[in-house]
Protein backbone atom coordinates (compact mmCIF):
# COMPACT_ATOMS: atom_id res chain seq x y z
CA UNK A 1 0.00 0.00 0.00
CA UNK A 2 1.40 3.68 -0.60
CA UNK A 3 -0.44 6.88 0.47
CA UNK A 4 -0.98 9.88 -0.68
CA UNK A 5 1.25 12.74 0.84
CA UNK A 6 -0.22 16.17 1.22
CA UNK A 7 1.09 19.45 2.40
CA UNK A 8 -1.65 21.77 3.00
CA UNK A 9 0.25 25.53 3.65
CA UNK A 10 2.65 24.43 6.01
CA UNK A 11 4.93 26.77 7.49
CA UNK A 12 7.55 26.35 9.74
CA UNK A 13 9.95 28.63 11.93
CA UNK A 14 12.28 27.50 14.45
CA UNK A 15 12.97 29.21 17.69
CA UNK A 16 16.12 29.83 18.40
CA UNK A 17 17.98 32.17 20.77
CA UNK A 18 18.03 35.22 18.30
CA UNK A 19 14.09 34.80 17.89
CA UNK A 20 12.20 33.26 15.16
CA UNK A 21 13.86 31.59 12.34
CA UNK A 22 11.55 31.20 9.61
CA UNK A 23 12.30 27.80 7.33
CA UNK A 24 9.08 27.30 5.36
CA UNK A 25 6.92 29.41 4.36
CA UNK A 26 2.84 28.11 2.47
CA UNK A 27 4.18 24.66 1.18
CA UNK A 28 1.37 23.42 -0.94
CA UNK A 29 2.30 19.76 -2.76
CA UNK A 30 0.43 16.73 -3.36
CA UNK A 31 2.33 13.72 -3.48
CA UNK A 32 0.03 11.23 -5.43
CA UNK A 33 0.24 7.48 -3.62
CA UNK A 34 2.94 5.92 -5.32
CA UNK A 35 4.79 8.62 -6.67
CA UNK A 36 8.07 9.79 -6.21
CA UNK A 37 8.79 13.22 -5.60
CA UNK A 38 12.33 15.04 -5.28
CA UNK A 39 12.89 17.85 -3.29
CA UNK A 40 15.79 20.39 -5.00
CA UNK A 41 17.16 23.36 -3.26
CA UNK A 42 19.58 25.36 -1.92
CA UNK A 43 21.86 24.36 1.14
CA UNK A 44 19.85 25.50 4.33
CA UNK A 45 16.94 26.37 2.69
CA UNK A 46 14.73 23.48 5.18
CA UNK A 47 14.73 20.51 3.11
CA UNK A 48 15.29 18.34 6.03
CA UNK A 49 12.96 19.98 8.07
CA UNK A 50 10.90 19.29 5.46
CA UNK A 51 10.89 16.01 5.64
CA UNK A 52 10.91 15.65 9.85
CA UNK A 53 7.12 17.42 9.26
CA UNK A 54 6.17 14.22 6.94
CA UNK A 55 7.73 11.82 9.31
CA UNK A 56 5.43 13.40 12.02
CA UNK A 57 9.19 14.02 14.36
CA UNK A 58 8.03 17.63 14.28
CA UNK A 59 4.35 19.26 13.98
CA UNK A 60 4.18 22.90 11.63
CA UNK A 61 3.96 26.23 12.97
CA UNK A 62 1.19 26.43 10.63
CA UNK A 63 -0.75 24.46 8.16
CA UNK A 64 -0.88 20.26 8.11
CA UNK A 65 0.81 17.41 6.71
CA UNK A 66 -1.91 14.49 5.52
CA UNK A 67 -0.94 10.87 4.85
CA UNK A 68 -2.73 8.84 3.30
CA UNK A 69 -5.85 11.10 4.29
CA UNK A 70 -5.07 11.58 7.87
CA UNK A 71 -3.27 14.64 9.56
CA UNK A 72 -0.31 13.54 10.74
CA UNK A 73 0.00 14.70 14.32
CA UNK A 74 3.09 12.06 15.53
CA UNK A 75 5.36 10.08 14.12
CA UNK A 76 3.72 6.52 12.15
CA UNK A 77 5.07 3.86 11.43
CA UNK A 78 3.90 3.65 7.88
CA UNK A 79 6.69 5.79 7.45
CA UNK A 80 10.52 4.74 6.64
CA UNK A 81 13.09 6.62 6.62
CA UNK A 82 16.57 6.48 5.01
CA UNK A 83 19.90 9.07 5.84
CA UNK A 84 23.11 9.97 4.44
CA UNK A 85 24.24 8.06 7.88
CA UNK A 86 23.04 4.54 7.54
CA UNK A 87 23.37 4.37 11.20
CA UNK A 88 23.31 0.32 11.41
CA UNK A 89 24.28 -1.04 14.72
CA UNK A 90 27.16 -2.81 14.80
CA UNK A 91 26.72 -5.49 17.49
CA UNK A 92 23.97 -6.66 15.47
CA UNK A 93 24.45 -8.64 11.75
CA UNK A 94 23.07 -6.90 8.63
CA UNK A 95 20.15 -9.18 8.89
CA UNK A 96 19.24 -8.75 12.29
CA UNK A 97 19.82 -4.71 11.52
CA UNK A 98 17.57 -5.12 8.27
CA UNK A 99 14.80 -7.03 11.62
CA UNK A 100 15.11 -4.49 13.47
CA UNK A 101 11.91 -2.27 12.56
CA UNK A 102 9.71 -5.99 12.38
CA UNK A 103 10.71 -5.96 16.41
CA UNK A 104 9.19 -2.39 17.11
CA UNK A 105 6.71 -1.49 14.91
CA UNK A 106 3.85 -4.00 15.96
CA UNK A 107 2.80 -6.70 13.66
CA UNK A 108 1.68 -10.21 13.26
CA UNK A 109 4.11 -11.89 11.06
CA UNK A 110 6.00 -15.31 12.42
CA UNK A 111 9.61 -15.43 12.63
CA UNK A 112 10.07 -17.60 9.75
CA UNK A 113 7.44 -14.64 7.90
CA UNK A 114 10.27 -11.81 9.24
CA UNK A 115 13.17 -13.76 8.12
CA UNK A 116 11.69 -14.27 4.76
CA UNK A 117 11.13 -10.53 4.63
CA UNK A 118 14.15 -9.20 4.93
CA UNK A 119 15.85 -11.95 3.16
CA UNK A 120 13.92 -11.07 -0.18
CA UNK A 121 14.57 -7.42 0.21
CA UNK A 122 18.40 -8.42 0.73
CA UNK A 123 18.05 -10.61 -2.02
CA UNK A 124 16.44 -7.18 -4.28
CA UNK A 125 19.63 -5.08 -3.58
CA UNK A 126 22.24 -8.05 -3.50
CA UNK A 127 22.91 -8.34 -0.37
CA UNK A 128 22.10 -11.80 0.36
CA UNK A 129 25.95 -13.43 0.79
CA UNK A 130 26.17 -10.42 3.65
CA UNK A 131 23.48 -11.03 5.63
CA UNK A 132 25.35 -12.65 8.70
CA UNK A 133 28.35 -9.78 8.12
CA UNK A 134 28.54 -7.00 10.26
CA UNK A 135 28.28 -3.44 9.52
CA UNK A 136 32.10 -2.53 9.93
CA UNK A 137 32.30 -5.56 7.01
CA UNK A 138 30.48 -4.01 4.24
CA UNK A 139 31.32 -1.23 1.88
CA UNK A 140 29.92 2.24 2.36
CA UNK A 141 27.47 1.74 -0.56
CA UNK A 142 26.55 -1.77 0.79
CA UNK A 143 25.77 -0.16 4.17
CA UNK A 144 23.38 2.14 2.40
CA UNK A 145 21.71 -0.88 0.36
CA UNK A 146 21.52 -2.25 3.62
CA UNK A 147 19.75 0.47 5.43
CA UNK A 148 17.31 1.07 2.22
CA UNK A 149 16.06 -2.57 3.18
CA UNK A 150 15.84 -1.96 7.08
CA UNK A 151 13.64 1.16 5.60
CA UNK A 152 11.43 -1.19 3.19
CA UNK A 153 11.20 -4.43 5.76
CA UNK A 154 8.26 -3.07 7.47
CA UNK A 155 6.43 -2.12 3.63
CA UNK A 156 5.70 1.54 4.83
CA UNK A 157 3.29 3.44 2.90
CA UNK A 158 6.23 5.93 2.58
CA UNK A 159 9.57 6.22 2.44
CA UNK A 160 11.94 9.39 3.00
CA UNK A 161 15.62 9.44 1.98
CA UNK A 162 17.32 12.21 2.89
CA UNK A 163 20.41 12.29 0.81
CA UNK A 164 20.87 8.83 1.33
CA UNK A 165 23.03 8.63 -1.64
CA UNK A 166 25.15 12.08 -0.30
CA UNK A 167 28.45 10.15 0.95
CA UNK A 168 29.35 7.98 -1.63
CA UNK A 169 31.57 8.49 -4.76
CA UNK A 170 29.80 8.60 -7.80
CA UNK A 171 29.94 5.42 -9.39
CA UNK A 172 28.76 3.91 -6.13
CA UNK A 173 25.66 6.42 -5.96
CA UNK A 174 24.56 5.90 -9.50
CA UNK A 175 24.72 1.93 -8.46
CA UNK A 176 22.61 2.99 -5.68
CA UNK A 177 20.14 4.95 -8.35
CA UNK A 178 19.55 1.59 -9.94
CA UNK A 179 19.11 0.07 -6.93
CA UNK A 180 16.48 2.62 -5.74
CA UNK A 181 14.94 2.35 -9.23
CA UNK A 182 14.64 -1.76 -8.74
CA UNK A 183 13.04 -1.49 -4.99
CA UNK A 184 9.94 1.20 -6.70
CA UNK A 185 9.41 -1.66 -9.44
CA UNK A 186 8.73 -4.30 -6.73
CA UNK A 187 7.51 -2.38 -3.61
CA UNK A 188 4.69 -0.28 -2.94
CA UNK A 189 5.52 3.23 -1.63
CA UNK A 190 5.24 6.92 -1.99
CA UNK A 191 8.70 8.09 -2.04
CA UNK A 192 10.29 11.41 -0.78
CA UNK A 193 13.69 12.50 -1.77
CA UNK A 194 15.71 15.23 -0.34
CA UNK A 195 19.33 15.32 -2.92
CA UNK A 196 21.80 18.18 -4.11
CA UNK A 197 22.40 16.03 -7.15
CA UNK A 198 19.78 17.20 -9.73
CA UNK A 199 21.09 13.93 -12.37
CA UNK A 200 19.71 11.90 -8.85
CA UNK A 201 16.50 13.83 -8.90
CA UNK A 202 16.41 13.55 -12.68
CA UNK A 203 17.20 9.76 -13.14
CA UNK A 204 14.53 8.63 -9.62
CA UNK A 205 12.13 11.16 -9.55
CA UNK A 206 8.20 11.93 -11.34
CA UNK A 207 8.40 15.14 -10.09
CA UNK A 208 11.05 17.63 -9.05
CA UNK A 209 10.54 20.04 -6.56
CA UNK A 210 12.81 23.37 -6.29
CA UNK A 211 12.53 25.11 -3.26
CA UNK A 212 14.11 28.52 -2.75
CA UNK A 213 16.01 29.82 -0.64
CA UNK A 214 14.63 30.48 3.17
CA UNK A 215 12.47 30.34 3.45
CA UNK A 216 11.76 28.31 1.90
CA UNK A 217 8.93 28.41 -0.65
CA UNK A 218 8.02 25.81 -3.91
CA UNK A 219 9.90 27.93 -6.45
CA UNK A 220 9.72 25.50 -9.49
CA UNK A 221 7.69 22.06 -9.79
CA UNK A 222 8.85 19.66 -12.91
CA UNK A 223 7.06 16.57 -14.14
CA UNK A 224 9.44 14.42 -15.13
CA UNK A 225 9.41 13.72 -18.99
CA UNK A 226 11.38 10.65 -19.32
CA UNK A 227 9.48 6.79 -19.41
CA UNK A 228 9.22 5.03 -16.57
CA UNK A 229 11.61 2.54 -17.38
CA UNK A 230 14.97 3.83 -17.09
CA UNK A 231 18.50 2.90 -16.80
CA UNK A 232 21.58 5.45 -16.79
CA UNK A 233 21.88 5.84 -20.18
CA UNK A 234 18.90 7.63 -20.16
CA UNK A 235 20.32 10.92 -18.76
CA UNK A 236 22.12 11.55 -21.69
CA UNK A 237 18.91 11.55 -23.80
CA UNK A 238 18.46 15.05 -25.44
CA UNK A 239 14.64 15.37 -22.76
CA UNK A 240 17.08 14.41 -19.98
CA UNK A 241 19.85 17.09 -20.77
CA UNK A 242 16.79 19.66 -21.22
CA UNK A 243 15.20 19.07 -17.99
CA UNK A 244 18.74 18.99 -16.26
CA UNK A 245 19.60 22.34 -17.87
CA UNK A 246 16.49 23.63 -16.31
CA UNK A 247 16.94 23.08 -13.07
CA UNK A 248 20.31 24.06 -13.04
CA UNK A 249 19.00 27.61 -13.75
CA UNK A 250 16.47 27.27 -11.27
CA UNK A 251 19.04 26.43 -8.47
CA UNK A 252 20.76 29.56 -9.95
CA UNK A 253 17.73 31.74 -9.45
CA UNK A 254 17.21 30.22 -6.05
CA UNK A 255 20.65 31.00 -4.87
CA UNK A 256 19.93 34.49 -6.23
CA UNK A 257 22.99 34.04 -8.84
CA UNK A 258 20.65 34.52 -11.58
CA UNK A 259 18.19 37.93 -11.87
CA UNK A 260 16.02 35.61 -14.25
N1 LIG B 1 16.54 22.30 15.56
C1 LIG B 1 16.86 23.45 14.97
N2 LIG B 1 16.89 24.61 15.67
C2 LIG B 1 17.20 25.79 15.09
N3 LIG B 1 17.52 25.90 13.77
C3 LIG B 1 17.51 24.79 13.02
C4 LIG B 1 17.20 23.51 13.58
N4 LIG B 1 17.28 22.57 12.59
C5 LIG B 1 17.64 23.24 11.48
N5 LIG B 1 17.77 24.56 11.74
C6 LIG B 1 18.11 25.61 10.76
O1 LIG B 1 17.03 25.66 9.83
C7 LIG B 1 17.50 25.87 8.51
C8 LIG B 1 17.02 24.74 7.61
O2 LIG B 1 17.66 23.54 8.02
P1 LIG B 1 17.47 22.18 7.19
O3 LIG B 1 18.39 21.18 7.79
O4 LIG B 1 16.03 21.85 7.10
O5 LIG B 1 17.98 22.64 5.73
P2 LIG B 1 18.43 21.75 4.48
O6 LIG B 1 17.83 22.40 3.28
O7 LIG B 1 18.12 20.32 4.71
O8 LIG B 1 20.01 21.97 4.52
P3 LIG B 1 21.18 21.21 3.71
O9 LIG B 1 20.83 21.33 2.27
O10 LIG B 1 22.41 22.01 4.04
O11 LIG B 1 21.21 19.81 4.22
C9 LIG B 1 19.02 25.97 8.62
O12 LIG B 1 19.36 27.33 8.69
C10 LIG B 1 19.34 25.29 9.93
O13 LIG B 1 20.49 25.85 10.52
Amino acid sequence: MSAEIELRAVTHAYRTETGPLPVLRHLDVKMPPGSFTAFVGPSGCGKSTLTKLIAGLMRPDEGQVWLGGQMVRAPRATVGMAFQNPVLLEWRSILSNVLLPLEIVPNTLSRAARLDRARELLALVGLSEFEEKRPSELSGGMRQRASLCRALVHRPEVLILDEPFGALDAFTREDLWQTMARLRAEERFTAVLITHDLRESVFLADEIVVMSARPATIQYRMASRLPAARDLDILYTPEAVEMLATLRRQIQIAQGRDAA
